[in-house]
């Protein structure tokens, strides 16, 4: 049996000020491997992690990091994370030497050798205050910072957003590397698909709260395809094989479960594979 890094079970969060609810969420994460968190604007990513890291409190559900309950061990099980959020957390006076001074003091496993190694590589001037920093600059200081302390699970909230494709492939790159220790693994919530589709093993897909799917990224993308058709072609395809459809001036666009059986059993329909994105917004924005 796989080694789990994380395990979230019946996870439930409701906001009363917005009516929103993270609604028995199920996920887990093996040791090893990249998962990606992906959902529409306000599906309920930035809230997961928030409560996986014990940052507000839950109504309902366990979350296990490491083995570990993260709410009784969450002094041992934060010594062993790195996290970068979207947005810059450290005042924009502070310089990267200033971060590792506070840094230091806070983890057991801070390793300034490696800090400068990061800065060196992203070329970041260590002693410049961030308020000069460029964003791909920032999230490059965010992630040199959250892997200074050696940690095991890298959580990351939109690390690539706002951020030139240049600046992405090296950002990932930066992850592929982390990754090749078999005992790390990275939780990433982004919009941007095309970069979790290079990287992530595993999708966890939320749409208004609720799973839609969690599982191996390439399972979903196999699965999946995308059949062009009229509205006569559209009724004879059997309703189990349908996800969600989209209707267009064109035609009209249905999302399949199972590719091979509808390319089996309708050679004459053209089925076209559907990228993680085109899943997305079949699942948002079509009509079941
Ligand atoms: N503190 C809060 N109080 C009330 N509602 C909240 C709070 N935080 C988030 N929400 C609401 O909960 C929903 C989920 O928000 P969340 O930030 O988890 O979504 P998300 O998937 O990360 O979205 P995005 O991709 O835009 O970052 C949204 O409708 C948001 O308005």
């Amino acid at each position: 049996m796989e080694k789990l890094c994380l395990e979230v079970q019946d996870l439930t969060k409701h906001y009363d000020a917005s009516e929103f609810s993270l609604d028995h969420l199920n996920f887990k994460v093996p040791y090893g491997s990249v998962m990606g968190l992906i959902g529409e604007n306000g599906a309920g990513k930035t809230t997961t992690l928030k409560l996986i890291l014990n940052l507000m409190r839950r109504d309902a559900g366990t979350i296990k990091l490491f083995g570990l309950d993260n709410i009784r061990d969450e002094g041992a099980i934060k010594q062993q994370i790195g996290v970068v959020f979207d947005e810059n957390h450290f005042h924009e006076l502070f310089s990267p030497a200033d971060i590792a001074k506070i840094l230091r003091s806070l983890y057991q496993k801070w390793d300034d050798n490696l800090f400068q190694q990061y800065l060196r590589r992203f070329q970041l001037p260590a002693d410049k205050p961030i308020k000069t920093y460029s964003r791909g600059m920032k999230v490059k200081l965010s992630i040199a910072s959250a892997l200074a302390h050696h940690p095991k699970l890298l959580l990351l909230d939109e690390p690539t957003s706002g951020l030139d494709p240049v600046v992405r492939d090296e950002i990932l790159s930066i992850f592929f590397d982390f990754i090749q220790d078999e005992e790390h693994t990275i939780l990433m919530s982004s919009h941007i698909t095309g970069d979790l589709e290079k990287i992530a093993d595993y999708v966890t897909f939320l749409h208004q709260g609720r799973l839609v799917f969690s599982g191996v990224k390439d399972d979903l993308l196999d699965s999946h395809g995308i059949v062009k058709c009229n509205a006569s072609e559209r009724k004879r395809i059997d309703p189990k094989w349908i996800v969600k459809q989209r209707t267009g001036p064109f035609g009209c666009e249905i999302l399949v479960n199972n590719k091979a059986a509808v390319r089996h059993l309708y050679p004459e329909l053209l089925v076209d594979n559907a990228s993680l994105e085109e899943i997305m917004l079949f699942h948002v924005k079509g009509e079941k």
